[in-house]
């Protein structure tokens, strides 16, 4: 009988964007497998308490440590992988979740407008893959994790540069997944649909209050543990012969597949 294995326990995980939303639901989920986790925001008064409170928690094995970064700034990230291997000595899991954009349309969006958000969803995940990339080839490997968008596979009104930069991070996963797999890291991706969260409810308005349960099928918005189940069997070996690829979690398959669809501005 073949015997499964979505262990994460022991493996040492950097998690960027982790004091909220999917990113934090990462973190507690990695950590909660045994995990330890390097998590990062730009504020420690944000990011501190959840590393905390990973630390107090009794469901979780692996050990936490917060650092102030602001992943559009390089050597903020050098800082964060050196902190990563100063404190559990080894990067074995990278997962790439700091972003964020503003709804526009495309002629309203000006040079640095348009410059905030690709720094902010791709330059971002180069500086980080570059950095944590390279004490992972010096090792004995490693795993990344992207996040993407269902708006960086289909184009949805208001989200040009926001799309363009989820679907350079689906490119770039798909090349580094070749270029590095001699090195014995796998780059994938996930792409989640529209998920409650912090920064949606900012963006968007959307009322925080009266989640639908998991176990819901229909038509409905996501709950960030349902990202972190997808990152953390990327994570595991069970997803060993995965590499390139990118996971959609959106719920229910539609035609389209947009984000306003999923709110109900679109059939
Ligand atoms: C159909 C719905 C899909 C929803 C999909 C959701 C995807 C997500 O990723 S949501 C979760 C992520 N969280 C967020 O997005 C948080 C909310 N957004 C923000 O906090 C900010 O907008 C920011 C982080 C994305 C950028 O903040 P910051 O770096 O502070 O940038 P500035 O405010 O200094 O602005 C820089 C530049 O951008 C222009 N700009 C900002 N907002 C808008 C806007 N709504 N419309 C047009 N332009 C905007 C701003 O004017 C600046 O440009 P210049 O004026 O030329 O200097
Ligand atoms: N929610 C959704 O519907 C979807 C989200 N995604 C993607 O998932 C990821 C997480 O989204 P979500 O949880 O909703 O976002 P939130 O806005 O709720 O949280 C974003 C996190 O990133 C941190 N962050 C923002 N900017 C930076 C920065 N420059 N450096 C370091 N940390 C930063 C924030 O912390 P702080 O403010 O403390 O710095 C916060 O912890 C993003 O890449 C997003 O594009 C993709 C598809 C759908």
């Amino acid at each position: 009988m073949h015997d499964s294995d979505f262990d994460v326990a022991g493996r040492t995980a950097i998690v960027t964007g982790a004091s909220q939303g999917i990113g934090r639901a990462i973190a507690e989920t990695l950590a909660t497998g045994g995990a330890n986790v390097a998590i990062c925001s730009r504020s420690m008064d944000r990011v501190g308490p959840v590393a905390e409170e990973i630390n107090d928690a009794d469901d979780a094995d692996g050990q936490a440590i917060a650092v102030e970064c602001n992943v559009r700034e390089r050597d903020q990230v050098q800082r964060l992988v050196d902190e990563t291997v100063a404190e559990f000595g080894d990067i074995d899991v990278l997962v790439n979740n700091a972003g964020g954009e503003f709804v526009a349309p495309f002629e309203e969006i000006s040079a640095n407008g348009w410059q905030t958000i690709v720094d902010l969803n791709l330059n971002s995940t180069v500086h980080c893959t570059q950095l944590a990339g390279e004490v992972m080839r010096e090792g004995s490997g490693g795993i990344i994790v992207n996040l993407s968008s269902v708006n960086g596979q289909h184009a949805a009104p208001g989200e040009s540069h926001y799309g363009a930069s989820k679907a350079a991070i689906i490119r770039l996963t798909e090349t580094l997944a070749v270029e590095w797999a001699e090195h014995g890291i796998r780059v994938n991706c996930v792409a989640p649909g529209l998920i409650q969260t912090p920064g949606v409810a900012e963006t968007l308005g959307i009322d925080s209050e009266a989640m639908p349960p998991r176990e819901a099928t229909d038509r409905r918005i996501g709950h960030a543990e349902e990202i972190a189940d997808v990152v953390r069997f990327l994570a595991s070996p069970a997803a060993s012969f995965m590499n390139g690829e990118t996971i959609t979690a959106k719920g229910v398959p539609r035609a389209g597949n947009s984000m306003s669809q999923d709110l109900g501005l679109e059939d």
